[in-house]
């Protein structure tokens, strides 16, 4: 062999800026120098497979398309080969020899202020091919293009230089070969490299053989047809991408083109762990680019409240080489989170009309996700509404009725979506807040959750319909309730003046307790209730608040309260002629009721105060009824 066609060539003045910052950075990540060759040879696997349809070539048609790599540690040397679309010689010297995507001088200046910066970034920027002289001492490009015009040799120690000259004998394709240097001789380990193509490449959507062996075992799948792939398959790739040992509850697997090309496999498992109490879930979805993997668990794909989706989002308009901290700020990025939301709750829309006990099921184990979603992220507030599943007057005890199907069911003259918060549905039910939404037979929704009433305050209106919590203050059901009310003032209720006289009473006994007292026109059993007087929070979110405010603070978390009473229940009417006949004991009675009345809104009273109090309260009847009784006294 002659070495008369030897040339030696500069590197464009970039490529040597980059390859000096390469090489003189010190790097903790190394590792994706890998990552990079691979995924160069998949992108020449890929070209060649398109070729071969369109162009139908002759020349190695019959040689297997595949990446091998060979490890040779007694040798210091790593091998990459790949059978795809190969180089001419031309096309060796441009794009090894400069640098295409680098031409603005503002990579390099962002490259150069990452090294110095934090040496970790420069992993991210994906320098491309010549990352490997992060480990090189020395590498050798060896390459035939596919057109079988005569192969060719690249070589160089990054260091300004490089020479081409002919190689004869190759076969199609690029193989490089690396001579590493003295603290990278790990990477002729072939454990080392087994590891690295696992965490990065594993979905190369070519066999990856390590000395003969292949060590991808999954292929891409989201990027084939749905048709073409198994319910066997798409389990295989969940157990693996999930660490999973059962399979999902929910699978969503979808490609759009417009406005943005993505490919993407999300799969619901069938636990919540977080429900579990094992911890906050973190994102579990990958980001690739043409199947290269560009951000692993990715936190920028999905929003958090999406945490629980496992799975893989291929996008070919992301650039590869984007840094994973670009990756927050960029507007595709963006895009793509926006999409890829609006889509899966698109998807979950259409399973809960489909498979609505599905649905249910899905409901119970992660629809506390999505309560956290209609809480912090009003962008999808409609979509996320459509969603949303309660308990209501109307359904059984267990079943769950929409917000779509409740407004299908409002009376006529309705304009609000009512709801009240309790611990449970029997108390609810028993409370004094749905006594007239039973009488009227006016639907309300039981939050049994106490995040529930912060997704409904914070949504405030659903399908242009308010949502109302029942404790308001200023509640006034539809139309009927106020004619109704007036007209059908029952018999016994005291007169106006009386009932204005008790208000009085019990609103000086309470002081700053509450900030008025009122008649009720909603009671109809209770003697009194406690109501919101701002709308904005609810006796539920009081409650929550309280229970995670630090103990030490005494901050007024709660709104003002009104309390309302019922001038026809036979207490309220005995406690007017009570204050004249015995004052101390008319107190002691109104603060029983206001006590009784802020336990049935949930809240929180003094108990010690409340039992001595109940005590004397007992006492005074059992003394009325054993004063007489032999031995008392
Ligand atoms: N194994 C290979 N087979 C054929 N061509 C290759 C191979 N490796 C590199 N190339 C060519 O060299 C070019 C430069 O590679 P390099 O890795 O520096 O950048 P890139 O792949 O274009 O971009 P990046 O890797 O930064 O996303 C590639 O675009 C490709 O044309």
């Amino acid at each position: 062999m002659t070495d008369t066609k030897v040339e030696t060539r500069q590197f464009q003045a970039e490529t040597r800026k980059v390859l000096d910052i390469v090489i003189n950075s010190l790097y903790t990540e190394r590792d994706i120098f890998v990552r990079e060759l691979v995924s160069n040879a998949a992108d020449a696997l890929e070209k060649y497979r398109h070729i071969s349809l369109t162009e139908k070539p002759e020349f190695d048609k019959d040689v297997p398309l595949e990446i091998n790599i060979d490890c040779d540690a007694k040798r210091h040397r790593l091998t990459i080969t790949d059978t795809g679309i190969g180089m001419t010689r031309e096309e060796l010297e441009t794009n090894l020899g400069t640098i295409a995507h680098s031409g603005s001088g503002k990579f390099l200046e962002e490259l150069a202020e990452a090294a110095k910066k934090d040496i970790n970034l420069i992993g991210q920027f994906g320098v491309g091919f010549y990352s490997v002289f992060m480990v090189a001492k020395r590498v050798r490009v060896q390459t035939r293009s596919w057109d079988g015009s005569e192969g060719h040799e690249w070589e160089s120690d990054g260091a300004g230089t490089y020479t081409i000259r002919e190689c004869p004998g190759l076969h199609r394709g690029t193989k490089i070969i690396i001579e590493l240097k003295d603290d990278a001789e790990d990477y002729a380990n072939k454990f080392t490299i087994e590891r690295i193509i696992k965490q990065y490449s594993n979905f190369v959507p070519f066999p990856i053989k390590v000395d003969g062996k292949t060590v991808n075992t999954v292929q891409a799948i989201w990027t084939r047809s749905r048709s073409e792939i198994t319910e066997e398959e798409y389990t295989e790739f969940y157990k693996f991408i999930a660490n999973a040992v059962d399979e999902p509850m929910y699978r969503l697997h979808f490609s759009t083109d417009a406005p943005l090309a993505i490919n993407a496999l999300l799969y619901v498992p069938k636990e919540n762990y977080e429900l579990m109490g094992m911890g906050r879930m973190q994102p579990a979805v990958n980001l690739y680019c043409q199947k290269v993997l560009i951000d692993q668990h990715s936190e920028h794909i999905l929003p958090e409240w999406l945490r629980f989706l496992k799975g893989v989002v291929d996008s070919e308009d992301l650039p590869l080489n984007i840094s994973r901290q670009a990756l927050q700020d960029n507007a595709l990025v963006h895009r793509l989170r926006k999409v890829l939301t609006k889509r899966f709750l698109k998807f979950l829309a259409d399973e809960a009309k489909n498979n609505p006990e599905k649905y249910a099921e899905f409901w119970k184990t992660f629809g506390i996700f999505l309560k956290e979603g209609a809480t912090s992220d009003f962008e999808y507030r409609d979509e996320i509404g459509k969603l949303l599943r309660f308990e209501s007057s109307a359904t059984e005890p267990g079943e769950m009725t929409s917000l779509d199907d409740y407004i299908d069911r409002m009376k006529e003259g309705q304009d609000a979506i009512y709801y009240i918060n309790g611990p449970s549905r029997s108390a609810v039910e028993h409370g004094p807040y749905v006594e007239m939404f039973k009488k009227r037979d006016i639907e309300i929704i039981y939050t049994l959750e106490p995040i529930d009433d912060f997704v409904l305050s914070h949504m405030g209106t659903y399908r242009d319909k308010k949502l109302v919590s029942a404790d308001r203050a200023d509640l006034r059901l539809p139309e009927a309730a106020d004619k109704e009310d007036k007209g059908e003032t029952p018999a016994e209720t005291l007169p106006e003046e009386q009932v204005k006289e008790i208000c009085s009473f019990i609103k000086e006994v309470l002081g700053d307790k509450v900030q008025e007292v009122k008649p009720s026109t909603r009671l109809v059993d209770s003697p009194a209730m406690i109501v919101n007087v701002d709308g904005l929070m609810t006796s539920s979110m009081e409650r929550v608040l309280r229970a995670t405010a630090r103990e030490d603070s005494m901050l007024p978390i709660g709104g003002k309260k009104d309390m309302e009473i019922n001038p026809a229940s036979p207490l309220i009417r005995k406690l007017g002629a009570l204050r004249t006949s015995d004052a101390d004991f008319a107190r002691d009675v109104v603060w029983q009721i206001y006590d009784n009345a802020m336990i049935q809104a949930g809240l929180l009273v003094d108990t010690q105060e409340m039992v001595s109090r109940n005590y004397r309260i007992l006492e005074r009847l059992a003394g009325d009824n054993t004063a007489d009784e032999p031995g008392e006294k």
